[in-house]
């Protein structure tokens, strides 16, 4: 039996995380982690009664899982891989926010410590996906902007996704004319800037999480487009994550890379 910990158990994500732990075999949760969980509500959030509880990082004990799930918040999620790298517990991420040099920090980490683990922007294949379609029509459309549209509750922007697109894009697309003569009246009109790719963040209530990726040429258009309707989308990846990452001898970055 695998001993999981659940950091953010509380939260959107880690609920339904939770709900896939408890759902499969040879996985039990043994611990979880969040600022307002305690032994009195943690029966609310579909722990059971032997699962320890944590308020913080400090009151973890030693070997109280072999694996740790994240879904927390960007300015917890470094301190909380880091912790699990230099306690053995394999990390399985879908936290946003971290820099690329705090992954790369962090994968070195777990090559000196041989834990293996998984970061991944996105857990659902729809998204998996258009990254992938997106970097090949890249190639060929180097003119390119992108729209992420998710729930009002959401901390950070632009989306991990969207970013992890940009990033993709970027290493693929040919040079291209930018229009020199652009003004903005309004600040911020023309989106956020990454490497000269446009990234334009929408919040609004009912959405849950919604990628289009637009591609512009001579006479014509592509747009790339992925819906999660429902946070359920993103536990098939993580469900793959937790049977695969046994296999994993350091930090992997992407679910495309252990599918
Ligand atoms: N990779 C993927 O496929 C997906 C990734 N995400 C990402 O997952 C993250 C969580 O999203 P979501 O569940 O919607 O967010 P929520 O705000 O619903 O949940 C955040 C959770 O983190 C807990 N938390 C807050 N601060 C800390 C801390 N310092 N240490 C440990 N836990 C803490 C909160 O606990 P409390 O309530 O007690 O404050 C809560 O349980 C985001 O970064 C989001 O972008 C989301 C969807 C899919
Ligand atoms: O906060 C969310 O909801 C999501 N966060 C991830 C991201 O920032 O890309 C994944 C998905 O978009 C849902």
């Amino acid at each position: 039996m695998k001993k999981v910990l659940i950091a953010g158990a509380t939260g959107a994500m880690g609920q339904k995380a939770v709900d896939l732990v408890n759902s499969l075999d040879g996985f039990e949760i043994t611990a979880a982690l969040a600022p307002h969980l305690t032994t009195e509500n943690k029966a609310d959030y579909h722990l059971a009664a032997e699962v320890k509880t944590y308020q913080q990082l400090a009151e973890i004990d030693d070997n109280v899982a072999d694996i740790w799930i994240d879904f927390t918040l960007p300015n917890a999620v470094y301190a909380d891989v880091k912790y699990a790298l230099e306690h053995g517990m394999k990390p399985i991420v879908g936290t946003t926010g971290l820099t690329d040099d705090q992954q790369a920090e962090l994968t070195q980490l777990s090559r000196e410590k041989r834990v293996g683990g998984l970061i991944a922007a996105n857990f659902g294949m729809s998204a998996v996906l258009l990254m992938k379609f997106a970097q090949e029509a890249a190639k060929y459309f180097p003119d390119v902007e992108i729209i992420e549209m998710h729930h009002g509750d959401k901390k950070d922007a632009p989306s991990g996704t969207a970013l992890s697109t940009a990033k993709l894009i970027d290493q693929v697309r040919p040079a291209h004319e930018t229009n020199p003569a652009e003004t903005e009246s309004l600040p911020g009109a023309r989106g956020g800037d990454y490497h000269g790719i446009k990234i334009h963040a929408v919040r609004l209530p009912g959405y849950i999480a919604h990628e289009q990726v637009l591609f512009g040429g001579d006479g014509e258009a592509l747009t790339i487009r992925q819906d999660s309707f429902d946070r359920q989308s993103f536990m098939n990846g993580v469900k793959v994550a937790l049977e695969k990452v046994d296999q994993l001898s350091e930090l992997v970055i992407g679910l495309e890379n252990i599918l």
